[in-house]
């Protein structure tokens, strides 16, 4: 039985880990969750669950889900960013799957590390604001970082039994995102609500509009960078509209390994938090090549995905200019989704903030703090 933590359980993903969950009560325990500010989600996962530890956002939801719960007995609550981090390093857990979204996951996914818990990852900004930091603390802990992320699990799946010193690159396979079908003319009056309609996934507003713009697969390589070891020259992006094929790893005999399935986050979920071995999962569908007849693809446009061309060079210079990077995407994702800019004002506000930065290198947790801080009131800036 391993005993879980489950770091952002109200969310797209944190809802898909608790099926997971729920398909095999003899192998997993949910024993310490936290979620922002969902008392719906929030109090039915504390209600049919049970765990021991509960962390919300801030003190209002700390009482009113105290409040909401009053039934289930046992349970210690606790809120705000020390909350998230004894959810984090909860003592009875062996597994924690952060499932948050931002780089408000880079602290309680550091601290879980040092408390020698093994990591499921999908909150990638956690990679992209301080990987250098991540890998190492794992490294120094004997730390296993499992990627959820489908791209990422894809290649940690096509890489069991071989050699890391024989890849010769990794290629991560891109939807295009909901305007894939666009000209760049054709973005200047898009809607939030046509952003949020991802052609293949169904996923949190945060990561649809990354996948829009392409910042999805520009964090994605830099995500790939810090869990495999690559350099950026040996990380491609191939354009794939049905993600089908997850991402693929090509050796240096030329032989090119790929890993394939409905596009399902509960199969990479589960692998993770199952692995080494796997499970079965019948709900998922089964993969019917005949049905899809053809798989389709494209090479990058660098030109028309302009965030993705930001990634690759934040990520080729390093210290913190990926800190900023996704700092300012997340600002911008946000003021974009409250109304407050346009579509194509996301990659102008991360280019203005990038231009603007001089990077550090090798960062340490305070400097990637206050870059970070830094930057979103920069890009704040920008608004008025
Ligand atoms: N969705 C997907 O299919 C995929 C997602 N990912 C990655 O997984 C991560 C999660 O994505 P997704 O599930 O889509 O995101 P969602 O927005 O659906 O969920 C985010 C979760 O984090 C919680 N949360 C938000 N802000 C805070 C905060 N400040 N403090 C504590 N908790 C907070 C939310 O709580 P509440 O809602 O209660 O406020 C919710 O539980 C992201 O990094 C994303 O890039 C990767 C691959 C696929
Ligand atoms: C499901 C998943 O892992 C997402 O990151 C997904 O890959 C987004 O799709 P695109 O960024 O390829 O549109
Ligand atoms: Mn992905």
């Amino acid at each position: 039985m391993k005993k879980i933590t489950l770091l952002g359980s109200t969310g797209s993903i944190g809802q898909q880990t608790l099926d997971v969950i729920s398909e095999h009560p003899e192998e997993f325990q949910l024993v310490s969750l936290s979620f922002g500010g969902n008392l719906e989600l929030g109090s039915k996962a504390i209600k049919k669950y049970k765990p021991k530890f509960v962390a919300v956002k801030d003190k209002e939801t700390f009482s009113a889900i105290q409040e909401l719960c009053k039934e289930v007995e046992g349970v210690t609550y606790s809120y705000g960013e020390e909350g998230l981090i004894e959810a984090a390093v909860y003592h009875d857990a062996d597994l924690v799957v952060n499932a948050v979204i931002g780089s408000v996951g880079l602290v309680p996914t550091l601290k879980a590390i040092q408390a020698g818990k093994t990591i499921a990852l999908a909150n990638k900004e956690t990679l992209v604001t301080a990987g250098h930091l991540v890998m190492e603390e794992a490294e120094k802990h004997g730390v296993d970082i499992l990627p959820v992320d489908s791209e990422h699990s894809a290649i940690f799946q096509c890489l069991q039994g071989e050699n890391k010193k024989e890849i010769s690159k990794l290629i991560v396979t891109a939807s295009g995102g909901s305007f894939r079908d666009r000209s760049r003319d054709e973005l200047n009056d898009v809607t939030v609500k046509e952003a949020l309609h991802h052609p293949n996934w169904s996923m949190g507003a945060k990561i649809t509009i990354d996948s829009a713009t392409m910042m999805n697969k520009g964090l994605e390589v830099i995500e790939a960078h810090w869990l495999f070891g690559l350099p950026y020259e040996r990380i491609e992006v191939l354009l794939h509209r049905q993600s089908i094929i997850h991402s693929m790893v090509e050796y240096h005999d030329r032989s090119v390994m790929a890993q394939l399935g409905t596009p399902d986050m509960r199969v990479p979920i589960q692998y993770a938090m199952s692995y080494p071995g796997r499970l079965p999962l019948p709900s998922a569908s089964s993969l019917q090549l005949w049905e899809i007849g053809e798989l389709h693809f494209e090479k990058a446009d660098f030109n028309r995905y302009r965030c993705l061309q930001f990634a690759y060079d934040s990520g080729k210079i390093g210290g913190t200019m990926p800190t900023v990077l996704n700092a300012a995407n997340e600002e911008a994702v946000a003021a974009f989704l409250n109304g407050k800019i346009t579509f194509l004002q996301i990659e102008d506000w991360v280019e203005k903030a990038l231009e603007q930065h001089k990077a550090v290198s090798r960062p340490d947790l305070e400097t990637i703090h206050k870059v970070d801080l830094e930057t979103r009131r920069f890009v704040g800036s920008l608004l008025s």
